[in-house]
């Protein structure tokens, strides 16, 4: 595998949540919050997802046109997050972005001309007629007419103002394109034309493409890889054939099932998603997903099967939120129209009914926590039943997050970090010298050379955290060989072992299968 033109490391993007006239900083919205994913060039990478979960934060934090709180992009061997004003002015050039609404970023008095042509003014394309001759390629190369030189956004439909958007973001030959939605703001009947163009338009110039989108027809039809987002987090990158036939992801497979299929065999398959996504503010613990996720795992404890397991903490969640309206409850069950009045035994029956709780559970153990729970509930005691709940219904998935690991083996998390450290570190420096690359190891391992006399192999280690031996062998030489290669200075040759063997092509989700 080349080495790819993006690759995005640890990404961060936390916007603080300030109260009172001196803005004290009391929480933060955790848009974006540790992603990773890389772009190979020409290669088009799908970021989806549903509404709110970071993807516009995560293309915005990529292309600085945010700052990152935290993380790596590293660009075509250079880290971005390093860049000063001019590198970011170049580096502009190069990644460019094409926004949902193409309205908005054009100027109305100016005509299409003069809005594609403007991006080369900027960056110093004098000659008059040479930025003509350019325009009116590009123009037609997006399927617009050389006469649309001089209308104007607002005589053109929605479709056109996309073209030009399109075109518009070529005209300095870039070799990235992030478009954030680029055909959700059109009629269903424009947009085939428009994703068609996006596919013919990436060969032609050979471009990299994200594209970020919440509906998985669009990803399918123009993607070559798809990574999914969930509450600020990657949890699952796969090609898109395979995502789509084996997701791994529990989120994948509900969101999968929540889109309309054309094929008939897999019409009403898998699950579906319901619920809003949380509070990036206050990201369940564990696996985020897991407080809407309908494969959530059971505890070993209990013997029920996963959809009355998902009911039984749909309710506990609601009581720990102190979200069940016992007063509603009573008003359903009440026979004579007197709440007051109502027969406990009706309202306990009304709460399991709203959360699909059986009336009897199957499991004794279970059974007796729901039904301490409500009692309380029926008592109004709401911390009572809240801490029933809590204590007899734990999940694994409260504790532990799905961690994406390469497929070449099995890596744990921490060994996985150290290797995606060690990638950023060597991937900034694929175009050095080897008297510069040997001079930044021994500045990075200096604390460790210092305790081994020299930079050698268990100092590089040392420095990066990796285990010694990596317990998985594929992992371990390549890794092994790596690091031989930046001894030798080479760190060309070091990127090459990594990428070929932890590629992002091949990362896959998640222990919740294992
Ligand atoms: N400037 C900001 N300040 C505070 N919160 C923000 C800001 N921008 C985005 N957010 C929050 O970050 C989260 C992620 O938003 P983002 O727009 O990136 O999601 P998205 O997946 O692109 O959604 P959509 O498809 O609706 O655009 C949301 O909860 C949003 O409210």
């Amino acid at each position: 595998m080349t080495r790819p033109l993006l690759d995005v490391e640890g990404l961060t993007k936390h916007y603080p949540v300030t109260e009172g006239v001196l803005r004290k900083e009391v929480g933060r919205v955790r848009a974006v919050d540790g992603i990773s994913f890389t772009v190979d060039r020409g290669e088009t990478l799908g970021l989806v997802g549903e509404s709110g979960c970071g993807k516009s934060t995560a293309a915005r934090a990529t292309l600085r046109l945010e700052e990152p709180t935290d993380g790596h992009v590293v660009f075509d061997g250079e880290d971005v997050t390093d860049y000063d004003n001019r590198a970011l002015t170049r580096f502009r050039r190069r990644a460019q972005m094409v926004f949902q609404d193409p309205t908005s970023s054009f100027d109305p008095r100016m005509s299409i001309g003069e809005s594609v042509a403007e991006p080369l003014q900027i960056h110093g394309v004098r000659d008059r007629e040479r930025r003509r001759r350019i325009v009116a390629d590009l123009l037609d190369r997006v399927g617009l007419d050389a006469a649309d030189v001089d209308r104007y956004p607002h005589e053109l439909s929605g479709g056109q103002k996309q073209r030009v958007g399109l075109a518009r973001a070529l005209v300095c030959n870039p070799d990235l394109i992030v478009a954030d939605e680029p055909v959700s703001a059109l009629d269903v009947s424009v947009q085939a034309d428009i994703l068609d163009l996006i596919d013919r338009l990436q060969q032609s110039f050979g471009l990299a493409l994200v594209v970020i989108s919440h509906d998985l027809g669009v990803v399918r039809e123009v993607c070559d890889r798809v990574a999914v987002m969930y509450l600020g987090e990657i949890v699952e990158t796969a090609p898109t054939e395979e995502l789509f036939e084996d997701p791994r992801h529990p989120y994948t497979r509900a969101l999968l099932g929540s889109t309309p299929v054309a094929d008939p065999r897999r019409r009403g398959q898998g699950t579906t998603l319901t619920g809003d996504v949380p509070s990036p503010s206050d990201p369940p613990p564990g696996c985020r997903f897991h407080t809407r996720c309908p494969e959530v795992i059971p505890d070993e404890d209990y013997d029920l099967d996963s959809e009355t397991w998902r009911a039984v903490l749909d309710f506990r969640l609601r009581v720990l939120a102190d979200g069940v309206d016992i007063e509603a409850a009573r008003t359903y069950a009440a026979a004579d129209d007197d709440p007051a009045a109502a027969d406990p035994d009706a309202v306990r029956a009304a709460i399991r009914e709203e959360f699909g709780v059986p009336a009897t559970l199957s499991d004794g153990k279970a059974e007796a926590a729901v039904a301490d729970a409500l009692d309380s509930l029926v008592a109004d005691d709401v911390d009572g039943a809240a801490d029933r709940l809590a204590d007899a219904f734990p999940t694994v998935c409260r504790r532990e997050r799905p961690d994406l690991a390469p497929a070449t083996g099995a890596v744990d998390s921490e060994t996985w970090a150290a290797i995606k450290r060690l990638r950023v570190w060597v991937a900034t420096r694929v175009d050095a010298g080897e008297a510069t690359v040997r001079d930044h190891l021994e500045r990075r391992c200096a604390n460790e050379a210092d305790r081994a006399g020299e930079v050698d192999r268990l100092a590089v280690r040392a420095a990066f955290r990796l285990p010694d031996p990596i317990s998985d062998g594929d992992a371990e030489r390549a890794v092994g060989d790596a690091i031989d290669a930046l001894l030798a200075g080479q760190a060309g040759a070091a990127a090459d072992e990594l990428y070929e063997a932890f590629g992002g092509v091949r990362e896959r989700a998640c222990h919740l299968e294992d």
